[in-house]
């Protein structure tokens, strides 16, 4: 990995103290944790108990975020009577039309955005293409590049080069440390990831959006790993276009409908390379005309995915009375807790984190390189503990503070111990999940 460790629990892992006081830290913290409350929002496993395998520590949650109880009976309700009896007046009397739009306003105070400046729908890939096609027809005359962050989660890079191609740009890979000083008056945006899905990393949102800015580029962020992990700010930092999906952190189910923020100054400015028939100022107009609607409403394309989106809308209910500060707060809590217990429990030289320790550079995952990572996790799923593997050697345990306890810290890093510690054995099976 090309990550420097920055902290002693990444450079080499104390012998194992067997000490079993970490537990009764953990559970110190769970009793004086102001979000223990949020986790009966969940559909969990029973609390973790060392002396059985039966209860799952949850640790994927950056992946596929856990079910909210809230989402069930809504989604029941949507069928049974928005559907099964209101049928087609769903759109106006349920409000299923304005979804979208209102949903966006939910997720705004998440990702610091005011109202009316985020759209709900599509997937992430697919408003990846809307954000840097309508990006680069907002930048100056004499733009040739587009800049991509080199460590990115791959959809970016694909739709980033692909959207070059159609736009006459070129793409030029670049590490998010370094766009401060590559960018360039030819580049006419950057396409970063908040967060690093491999190592965790948190990039530096507010430099590198004001560094594009001073070279006259225009700033495009991926939330996919920090949007309901840890404050965003994208009004107060100016961000121009961003990007998110809703099935990690914002806990909204399988393949959730993405979002869309477009900075209010540059919404009449966007110009979408998908102008379906939902983002027309007038739809039921049945213009052969495009004219695209005011606002934010501009960022949608065809009939919204109701099932999904109403799901969604549930899911954030779990979010009520919740600061994303106090979220913040509790990640950091649990991922220093967590790197902690790895120190205590794990031999030395078996593991090695390559998520930054610095509180300024993390996300709300930790990442441990070792070797033979695909059947380490395969063996931690077993035991109950479930975190995903990313090749070649890297396990992921993600960190969602409405649901996560320090307990559930605590057991995973005990287990991992256990595995790592009798890692000559680990039988010879297949990559975790998501390999
Ligand atoms: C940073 C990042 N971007 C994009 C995606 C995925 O995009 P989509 O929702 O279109 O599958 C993921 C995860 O799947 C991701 O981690
Ligand atoms: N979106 C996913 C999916 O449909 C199936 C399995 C995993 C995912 C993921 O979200 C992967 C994730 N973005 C990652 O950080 O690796």
């Amino acid at each position: 990995m090309s990550e420097t460790p920055d902290s002693p629990a990444e450079t080499g892992l104390r012998a194992p103290s067997g000490a079993r006081d970490m537990a009764s830290r953990a559970a110190e913290l769970d009793a004086a944790d102001p979000l223990a409350h949020t986790r009966d929002r969940f559909v969990l496993d029973a609390a973790p108990d060392h002396a059985s395998g039966d209860a799952s520590v949850y640790l994927d949650g950056n992946s596929l975020g856990a079910l909210p109880r809230a989402v069930a009976g809504r989604v029941a309700d949507v069928i049974a009577r928005e559907w099964g009896e209101l049928r087609i007046r769903s759109w106006t009397e349920s409000g299923w039309w304005t979804a979208p739009e209102r949903v966006g306003d939910k997720i705004a105070p998440l990702i610091g955005a005011a109202p009316g400046r985020v759209v709900v729908g599509d997937s992430t890939s697919v408003n990846l293409f809307k954000a840097v096609v309508g990006g680069v027809r907002m930048a100056g005359k004499g733009c040739t590049e587009i800049l991509v962050d080199a460590t990115t989660f791959p959809t970016d890079g694909y739709i980033a080069r692909s959207a070059a191609r159609m736009t006459g740009l070129a793409v030029r890979p670049v590490e998010p440390a370094r766009i401060a000083d590559e960018v360039t008056e030819r580049t006419a945006l950057a396409l970063v990831n908040h967060v690093d899905y491999r190592t965790g990393r948190l990039n530096d949102l507010p430099g590198i959006t004001h560094a594009l800015h001073s070279a006259g580029a225009l700033a495009v962020w991926d939330l996919c790993h920090s949007a309901g992990a840890l404050p965003v700010g994208l009004d107060a930092h100016h961000v121009d276009l961003a990007v998110g999906c809703t099935y990690k952190y914002l806990n909204g189910g399988p393949g959730a409908p993405a979002y869309l923020y477009i900075r209010e100054s540059l919404q009449e400015r966007f110009e979408s390379p998908l102008p379906g028939w939902n983002s027309h100022t007038d739809p039921f107009a049945m213009d052969p005309a495009y004219a695209p609607a005011e606002g934010i409403a501009r960022g949608r394309v065809g009939t919204p995915d109701i099932l999904s989106l109403l799901a969604l809308e549930a899911a954030l209910e779990a979010w009520d009375g919740v600061s994303i500060e106090a979220v913040r707060t509790k990640s950091l809590a649990l991922t220093d807790f967590f790197l902690e217990c790895v120190s205590a429990y794990v031999p030395p030289g078996r593991a090695r984190s390559v998520t930054p320790y610095d509180h300024q550079r993390r996300g709300s995952q930790v990442s441990l390189e070792c070797p033979r990572a695909g059947e380490v996790m395969d063996e931690l799923i077993r035991r109950g503990v479930v975190g995903d593997f990313r090749r070649p050697d890297v396990l992921r345990f993600g960190f969602t503070p409405l649901y996560t306890s320090f307990a559930d810290a605590e057991r995973a890093a005990w287990v991992l111990g256990e595995v790592l510690g009798a890692l000559p054995e680990v039988g010879s099976g297949t990559a975790g999940t998501g390999g």
